[in-house]
Protein backbone atom coordinates (compact mmCIF):
# COMPACT_ATOMS: atom_id res chain seq x y z
CA UNK A 1 0.00 0.00 0.00
CA UNK A 2 1.12 3.74 -0.68
CA UNK A 3 1.99 5.70 2.26
CA UNK A 4 -0.15 8.06 3.28
CA UNK A 5 2.31 10.74 4.54
CA UNK A 6 6.16 10.05 3.90
CA UNK A 7 9.37 12.20 4.44
CA UNK A 8 13.02 11.84 2.52
CA UNK A 9 15.88 12.98 4.15
CA UNK A 10 13.98 15.74 6.48
CA UNK A 11 16.68 17.46 8.23
CA UNK A 12 16.59 20.23 11.07
CA UNK A 13 19.48 22.22 12.24
CA UNK A 14 19.17 24.78 15.15
CA UNK A 15 22.82 26.00 14.96
CA UNK A 16 24.74 23.35 16.52
CA UNK A 17 21.68 21.06 17.44
CA UNK A 18 20.56 18.70 15.27
CA UNK A 19 16.62 18.65 15.97
CA UNK A 20 16.17 16.11 13.32
CA UNK A 21 18.93 13.76 11.45
CA UNK A 22 17.69 12.69 7.85
CA UNK A 23 14.67 10.97 8.89
CA UNK A 24 13.07 8.58 6.42
CA UNK A 25 9.08 7.66 7.68
CA UNK A 26 6.46 5.96 6.07
CA UNK A 27 2.85 5.85 7.11
CA UNK A 28 -0.09 4.39 6.06
CA UNK A 29 -3.62 4.93 6.23
CA UNK A 30 -5.48 3.65 9.34
CA UNK A 31 -2.21 3.35 11.17
CA UNK A 32 -2.50 4.37 14.51
CA UNK A 33 1.27 5.40 15.57
CA UNK A 34 2.29 6.74 19.33
CA UNK A 35 5.52 9.33 18.95
CA UNK A 36 7.47 8.79 22.17
CA UNK A 37 10.88 10.23 23.07
CA UNK A 38 12.72 11.73 26.11
CA UNK A 39 12.52 15.77 26.36
CA UNK A 40 14.36 17.45 23.27
CA UNK A 41 14.63 14.30 21.19
CA UNK A 42 13.04 16.42 18.41
CA UNK A 43 9.33 15.53 18.18
CA UNK A 44 7.78 18.75 18.32
CA UNK A 45 9.93 19.55 16.33
CA UNK A 46 8.89 16.53 13.14
CA UNK A 47 5.24 17.41 13.69
CA UNK A 48 6.25 21.05 13.50
CA UNK A 49 7.58 20.48 9.74
CA UNK A 50 5.18 17.89 8.96
CA UNK A 51 2.65 20.46 9.71
CA UNK A 52 4.39 23.59 8.15
CA UNK A 53 5.03 25.40 11.31
CA UNK A 54 9.13 25.22 10.24
CA UNK A 55 10.81 24.77 7.71
CA UNK A 56 12.80 22.07 6.89
CA UNK A 57 17.00 23.03 6.34
CA UNK A 58 16.09 19.81 4.26
CA UNK A 59 14.53 16.77 2.89
CA UNK A 60 11.00 16.25 1.34
CA UNK A 61 7.77 15.19 2.75
CA UNK A 62 4.89 14.08 0.56
CA UNK A 63 1.30 13.78 1.99
CA UNK A 64 -1.11 11.97 0.01
CA UNK A 65 1.22 12.05 -3.27
CA UNK A 66 1.65 15.62 -2.67
CA UNK A 67 4.66 17.34 -1.69
CA UNK A 68 3.59 19.91 1.26
CA UNK A 69 7.22 20.54 2.07
CA UNK A 70 7.88 24.02 2.92
CA UNK A 71 3.95 24.86 2.57
CA UNK A 72 2.20 26.97 5.19
CA UNK A 73 0.05 25.66 7.49
CA UNK A 74 -3.20 26.40 6.46
CA UNK A 75 -2.64 25.15 3.31
CA UNK A 76 -1.46 21.57 5.00
CA UNK A 77 -4.57 21.80 6.88
CA UNK A 78 -6.32 21.97 3.34
CA UNK A 79 -4.57 18.98 2.30
CA UNK A 80 -5.60 17.16 5.13
CA UNK A 81 -3.33 17.09 8.06
CA UNK A 82 -5.25 18.00 11.15
CA UNK A 83 -3.20 18.82 14.26
CA UNK A 84 -4.83 19.17 17.81
CA UNK A 85 -2.27 20.69 20.55
CA UNK A 86 -0.47 20.38 23.94
CA UNK A 87 -1.70 23.51 25.45
CA UNK A 88 -5.18 23.75 23.28
CA UNK A 89 -5.27 27.07 21.48
CA UNK A 90 -9.19 27.52 22.36
CA UNK A 91 -11.66 30.68 21.52
CA UNK A 92 -11.66 31.53 24.92
CA UNK A 93 -14.45 34.02 25.05
CA UNK A 94 -16.59 31.58 23.40
CA UNK A 95 -18.80 28.49 24.22
CA UNK A 96 -18.01 24.91 23.13
CA UNK A 97 -20.42 24.84 20.12
CA UNK A 98 -19.67 28.65 19.32
CA UNK A 99 -16.16 27.10 18.71
CA UNK A 100 -16.91 24.37 16.59
CA UNK A 101 -19.22 26.51 14.60
CA UNK A 102 -16.35 28.74 13.88
CA UNK A 103 -13.91 25.52 12.78
CA UNK A 104 -17.21 25.03 10.23
CA UNK A 105 -16.74 28.37 8.82
CA UNK A 106 -13.32 28.16 8.47
CA UNK A 107 -13.53 25.07 6.15
CA UNK A 108 -16.23 26.57 4.38
CA UNK A 109 -14.01 29.53 3.40
CA UNK A 110 -13.76 33.40 4.18
CA UNK A 111 -17.12 34.10 2.30
CA UNK A 112 -18.74 31.93 4.84
CA UNK A 113 -17.23 34.50 7.53
CA UNK A 114 -19.54 37.07 5.53
CA UNK A 115 -22.88 35.17 5.92
CA UNK A 116 -25.30 35.11 8.74
CA UNK A 117 -23.68 32.16 10.96
CA UNK A 118 -26.99 30.27 11.59
CA UNK A 119 -27.00 30.21 7.61
CA UNK A 120 -23.37 28.90 7.29
CA UNK A 121 -22.96 26.63 9.83
CA UNK A 122 -24.33 22.51 9.28
CA UNK A 123 -26.03 22.43 12.80
CA UNK A 124 -26.27 18.51 12.67
CA UNK A 125 -23.06 18.19 11.89
CA UNK A 126 -21.94 20.44 14.37
CA UNK A 127 -24.22 18.20 16.63
CA UNK A 128 -23.39 15.01 15.89
CA UNK A 129 -19.52 15.74 16.13
CA UNK A 130 -20.27 17.43 19.86
CA UNK A 131 -21.74 14.02 20.57
CA UNK A 132 -19.61 11.94 19.00
CA UNK A 133 -16.61 13.45 21.83
CA UNK A 134 -19.24 13.75 24.57
CA UNK A 135 -19.29 17.38 24.64
CA UNK A 136 -22.90 17.33 23.93
CA UNK A 137 -23.74 18.35 27.42
CA UNK A 138 -21.15 21.12 27.52
CA UNK A 139 -22.13 22.66 24.13
CA UNK A 140 -23.36 26.13 25.91
CA UNK A 141 -20.35 26.21 28.22
CA UNK A 142 -17.25 28.68 28.17
CA UNK A 143 -14.33 27.52 26.83
CA UNK A 144 -12.26 28.52 29.28
CA UNK A 145 -14.61 27.08 32.34
CA UNK A 146 -13.68 23.40 30.49
CA UNK A 147 -11.57 20.96 32.64
CA UNK A 148 -8.33 19.84 30.68
CA UNK A 149 -9.75 16.62 29.01
CA UNK A 150 -12.83 18.85 27.46
CA UNK A 151 -10.53 21.27 26.24
CA UNK A 152 -8.42 18.74 24.57
CA UNK A 153 -11.52 16.99 23.20
CA UNK A 154 -12.83 20.31 22.02
CA UNK A 155 -9.88 20.40 20.43
CA UNK A 156 -9.72 16.97 18.51
CA UNK A 157 -13.87 18.21 17.54
CA UNK A 158 -12.26 21.15 16.03
CA UNK A 159 -9.56 19.43 14.22
CA UNK A 160 -12.47 17.14 12.79
CA UNK A 161 -14.76 18.99 11.21
CA UNK A 162 -11.99 19.94 8.69
CA UNK A 163 -12.34 16.70 7.44
CA UNK A 164 -8.69 15.58 8.07
CA UNK A 165 -7.46 12.74 6.63
CA UNK A 166 -4.50 12.63 9.20
CA UNK A 167 -4.75 14.02 12.68
CA UNK A 168 -1.34 14.83 14.94
CA UNK A 169 -1.47 15.04 18.30
CA UNK A 170 0.56 16.17 20.55
CA UNK A 171 0.25 14.85 23.96
CA UNK A 172 -3.49 14.60 23.99
CA UNK A 173 -3.45 13.19 27.84
CA UNK A 174 -0.86 15.49 29.05
CA UNK A 175 -2.30 17.51 31.82
CA UNK A 176 -5.46 15.24 32.46
CA UNK A 177 -5.71 13.21 35.83
CA UNK A 178 -4.38 9.90 35.53
CA UNK A 179 -8.03 8.17 35.68
CA UNK A 180 -9.29 10.59 32.98
CA UNK A 181 -6.80 9.83 30.51
CA UNK A 182 -8.13 6.09 29.07
CA UNK A 183 -11.42 7.53 28.47
CA UNK A 184 -10.34 10.09 27.05
CA UNK A 185 -8.41 8.14 23.97
CA UNK A 186 -11.20 5.75 24.17
CA UNK A 187 -13.40 8.75 23.06
CA UNK A 188 -10.10 10.47 20.76
CA UNK A 189 -10.00 6.93 19.07
CA UNK A 190 -13.27 6.18 18.49
CA UNK A 191 -14.01 9.83 17.09
CA UNK A 192 -11.14 9.28 14.19
CA UNK A 193 -12.34 5.54 13.42
CA UNK A 194 -15.70 7.10 13.04
CA UNK A 195 -14.22 9.15 10.40
CA UNK A 196 -11.58 6.94 9.11
CA UNK A 197 -8.83 9.25 10.00
CA UNK A 198 -5.47 8.18 10.40
CA UNK A 199 -3.47 8.85 13.73
CA UNK A 200 -0.35 10.25 14.62
CA UNK A 201 0.25 10.90 18.48
CA UNK A 202 3.05 11.86 20.82
CA UNK A 203 2.98 10.25 24.14
CA UNK A 204 4.68 9.99 27.38
CA UNK A 205 2.24 7.61 29.12
CA UNK A 206 3.33 4.11 28.20
CA UNK A 207 0.04 2.30 28.99
CA UNK A 208 -1.91 4.72 26.89
CA UNK A 209 0.51 3.71 23.88
CA UNK A 210 0.18 0.06 24.67
CA UNK A 211 -3.61 0.50 24.39
CA UNK A 212 -3.87 2.71 21.64
CA UNK A 213 -1.42 2.47 19.42
CA UNK A 214 -0.77 -0.42 16.60
CA UNK A 215 2.77 1.22 15.91
CA UNK A 216 5.49 2.95 17.86
CA UNK A 217 8.42 5.26 16.64
CA UNK A 218 10.76 6.08 19.02
CA UNK A 219 12.53 9.54 18.91
CA UNK A 220 16.29 9.63 20.14
CA UNK A 221 18.38 12.68 19.40
CA UNK A 222 16.55 14.20 16.23
CA UNK A 223 16.49 10.82 14.91
CA UNK A 224 14.12 7.38 14.44
CA UNK A 225 16.11 5.13 16.75
CA UNK A 226 13.06 2.17 16.58
CA UNK A 227 9.65 1.70 14.95
CA UNK A 228 7.53 -1.02 15.07
CA UNK A 229 5.14 -2.69 17.15
CA UNK A 230 4.31 -1.68 20.57
CA UNK A 231 5.79 -4.42 22.12
CA UNK A 232 9.13 -4.83 19.87
CA UNK A 233 9.90 -0.62 20.26
CA UNK A 234 9.27 -0.71 23.92
CA UNK A 235 11.78 -4.10 24.54
CA UNK A 236 13.94 -1.95 22.23
CA UNK A 237 17.30 -1.54 24.75
CA UNK A 238 18.40 1.31 23.26
CA UNK A 239 14.67 2.52 24.07
CA UNK A 240 14.43 0.96 27.44
CA UNK A 241 17.67 2.78 28.25
CA UNK A 242 17.06 6.23 27.18
CA UNK A 243 13.95 6.54 26.35
CA UNK A 244 11.84 4.83 29.23
CA UNK A 245 14.24 5.05 31.39
CA UNK A 246 14.83 1.41 32.20
N1 LIG B 1 13.22 27.19 18.05
C1 LIG B 1 14.28 26.51 18.48
N2 LIG B 1 15.49 27.09 18.57
C2 LIG B 1 16.56 26.42 18.99
N3 LIG B 1 16.54 25.13 19.36
C3 LIG B 1 15.35 24.49 19.30
C4 LIG B 1 14.17 25.14 18.88
N4 LIG B 1 13.14 24.26 18.92
C5 LIG B 1 13.67 23.10 19.38
N5 LIG B 1 14.99 23.24 19.60
C6 LIG B 1 15.89 22.19 20.06
O1 LIG B 1 15.72 21.08 19.19
C7 LIG B 1 15.77 19.87 19.93
C8 LIG B 1 14.47 19.10 19.72
O2 LIG B 1 13.42 19.83 20.39
P1 LIG B 1 11.90 19.34 20.34
O3 LIG B 1 11.08 20.39 21.02
O4 LIG B 1 11.54 18.96 18.97
O5 LIG B 1 11.95 18.04 21.27
P2 LIG B 1 10.74 17.20 21.86
O6 LIG B 1 11.09 15.76 21.68
O7 LIG B 1 9.46 17.64 21.28
O8 LIG B 1 10.78 17.59 23.40
P3 LIG B 1 9.57 17.74 24.46
O9 LIG B 1 9.10 16.36 24.79
O10 LIG B 1 10.24 18.42 25.62
O11 LIG B 1 8.50 18.58 23.83
C9 LIG B 1 16.03 20.26 21.39
O12 LIG B 1 17.41 20.18 21.62
C10 LIG B 1 15.55 21.67 21.45
O13 LIG B 1 16.22 22.39 22.47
Amino acid sequence: MNSLLQTRGLTLKFGGVVAAESIDFDLKAGERLAVIGANGAGKTTFINMVTGYIKPSAGKIMFDGVNITGMHPRQIVLQGIGRSFQLPQLFTEHTVRQSIELAVAARQGPLSMLRPMSKCVERDEIDHVLSVVGLSQRADDHCDSLPEGHRKLLDVAMALVLRPKLLIMDEPTSGVAADEKHPLMATIMNALSEQNVTAVFVEHDVDIVREYATRVAAWISGRIAADGSPETVMNDDEVRTVVLGH
